[in-house]
């Protein structure tokens, strides 16, 4: 995985594109350029057991003809069945480093940090890349912690410059340019898109601020 994969992250799972079809919303998404997908499928109305395969499989297949890589959020199991591009893994899900064995080491591995120690953690098992969040505050994840603000995104970029970093939380087109000036190589959203009327332009419109601030190398 390369850093400019992270630039427009787009994270998604039935239950946060209202009325819209998310297979409809995510084919969108990923017209509009989207670089990076997850799968998050989870929340009191998740889908389960053959339900969530299948939407997995069509949203896995969707990346596929777009060329974009498929990450699944913490259902490692999933991953490896469906040979998911990567994982996505926050603290509360199993050790990163028995992570990074199990799906070796050509799958891609993202962790969630909300420390410089816990991206120093990340970094020793192996992690891809670290999502550093929430920056804003966020409706999207029900147990997030207090919004944070971008300094850990700069004080990681500092301690660590090779380390790719995507900002998450509350991330809108009003403040992703922020968020990628404080040192991170792209953003990760849900809302922004999934809940947009017309997630095609949704995406259009933040890949042309995004590339408007390139990270400042
Ligand atoms: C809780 C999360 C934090 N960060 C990320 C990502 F943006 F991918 F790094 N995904 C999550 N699901
Ligand atoms: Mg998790």
């Amino acid at each position: 995985m390369n850093r400019e994969q992270l630039q427009l992250y787009f994270i998604m799972g039935s239950q946060n594109v209202e009325e819209h079809d998310p297979i409809v919303v995510l084919e969108e998404a990923l017209r509009g350029g989207i670089t990076l997908f997850q799968f998050r499928e989870k929340g009191e109305n998740a889908l389960t057991g053959e339900d969530k395969i299948n939407f997995a499989k069509a949203c896995k297949a969707l990346c596929k003809k777009y060329n974009v890589p498929f990450i699944i959020n913490d259902d490692v199991n999933l991953a490896i069945a469906l040979d998911a591009d990567g994982v996505h893994v926050g603290q509360d899900d199993a050790n990163a480093i028995a992570i990074r064995e199990k799906i070796g080491l050509d799958k891609i591995l993202g962790v969630s940090t909300h420390s410089l120690t816990e991206v120093t953690a990340a970094i020793n098992a192996g992690a891809d890349y670290v999502g550093i969040g929430p920056v804003y505050a966020t409706t999207s994840k029900s147990d997030a912690n207090s919004p944070a603000g971008t300094i850990l995104i700069e004080q990681t970029a500092a301690t660590y410059p090779s380390l790719p970093i995507v900002g998450i939380g509350g991330i809108t087109i009003d403040n992703c340019q922020t968020v990628i000036r404080a040192g991170a190589d792209g953003v990760s959203l849900i809302s922004a898109i999934a809940t947009h009327e017309e997630p095609f332009v949704a995406t259009r419109q933040l890949l042309h601020v995004l590339q408007q601030v390139a990270k400042i190398s």
